[in-house]
């Protein structure tokens, strides 16, 4: 089922403007040619909104944010929530420093977002639950695990409804919620913490998603989960690639190899979930 959000994707090519960090920038780029999108990075405030307006889509990713990036955000962002265009947030390293826990916080509070990706520790410490980001990577003992899945369900769940959007936490064990329904995917794997930028290229992948699920108005829920499976297999396909003499360089490679590769019909065989329906309150 999830196969047509990939195929949505690649019908409608969307354009997608990212304001993202200078760490993993083409990496971000490359994932969406990989997918089937179009990038687009810009991030003076001179130009955002131009730039915004001639798109389909916005990821905001606070990576390496700066003054003056952080009023493009905003700037962008106003202007894709006035043209309807969905909106992921990467709050990259939340919690690890005032100023990116409070810029995050604003742009929650300012746009409407389609979607909230991160990682467990960054969106525990953007909840007001304590947190200890690790730099820009989650904290160990933050993580999702069978035992604690209920209550990451339920988490997920009420922060879905206070902000209004879907919750996506990335980790071994992902989790992408809105306030009625969650997904627990379990694709992935552990070289995809080896390299740098796999959270910023499945928030990149995720806008891309969103953006063609808003166009062909499909479930923007299901388009989230759509972009965390395909992330996941391409992990999984990219880690059985791996020869004896690779290392992370080729595991990165091989990641974009995999999502560029990525069909419909292995999107729906390889997919790994648990999706749980709200009948309470
Ligand atoms: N141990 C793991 N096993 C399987 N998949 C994993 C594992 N760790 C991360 N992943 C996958 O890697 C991707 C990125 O998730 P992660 O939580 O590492 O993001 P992040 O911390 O924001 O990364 P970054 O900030 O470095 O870009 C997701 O698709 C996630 O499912
Ligand atoms: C390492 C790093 N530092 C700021 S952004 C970034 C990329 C991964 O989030
Ligand atoms: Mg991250």
């Amino acid at each position: 089922m999830l196969g047509r959000y990939l195929k949505n994707v690649r019908e409608t090519a969307p354009l997608i403007h990212n304001i993202t960090n200078y760490v993993t920038v083409n990496d971000c780029a490359n994932i969406l040619l990989a997918c089937g999108a179009l990038p687009v990075m810009a991030d003076d405030q001179a130009e955002a909104e131009a730039i915004t307006a001639i798109c389909g889509g916005l990821t905001i990713n606070i990576g390496t944010l700066n003054s003056r990036t952080i009023v493009s955000m905003l700037l962008a962002g106003k202007k894709a929530a006035q043209l309807g265009h969905p909106i992921v947030l990467d709050p990259v390293g939340a919690g690890a420093s005032p100023l990116r826990t409070h810029t995050a916080d604003e742009l929650i509070s300012q746009l409407p977002l389609a979607a909230v990706r991160g990682n467990i520790s960054e969106i525990k410490a953007l909840s007001g639950s304590s947190s200890l980001t690790h730099g820009v990577d989650a904290n160990a003992s933050d993580k999702v695990t069978d035992d604690n899945l209920w209550q990451h369900f339920t988490f997920a769940r009420k922060l879905a409804k206070a902000w209004n959007t879907v919750i996506a936490i990335s980790g071994e064990t992902d989790i992408v919620a809105d306030e009625n329904k969650a997904f627990a995917i379990k694709n992935g794997s552990a070289l995809m913490s080896k390299i740098t930028g796999s959270g910023c290229m499945l928030s990149a992948l995720t806008t891309a998603y969103v953006t063609a699920a808003k166009k062909t108005e499909t479930s923007m829920l299901e388009a989230v989960a759509a972009a965390f499976c395909t992330m996941g297999i391409a992990g999984e396909n990219a880690a059985d690639r791996m020869g004896s003499l690779d290392g992370s360089a080729s595991f990165r490679n091989y990641l974009l190899d995999a999502v560029f590769n990525m069909t419909e019909e292995e999107l729906d065989t390889k997919a790994k979930y648990e999706l749980v329906s709200y009948t309470d309150d």
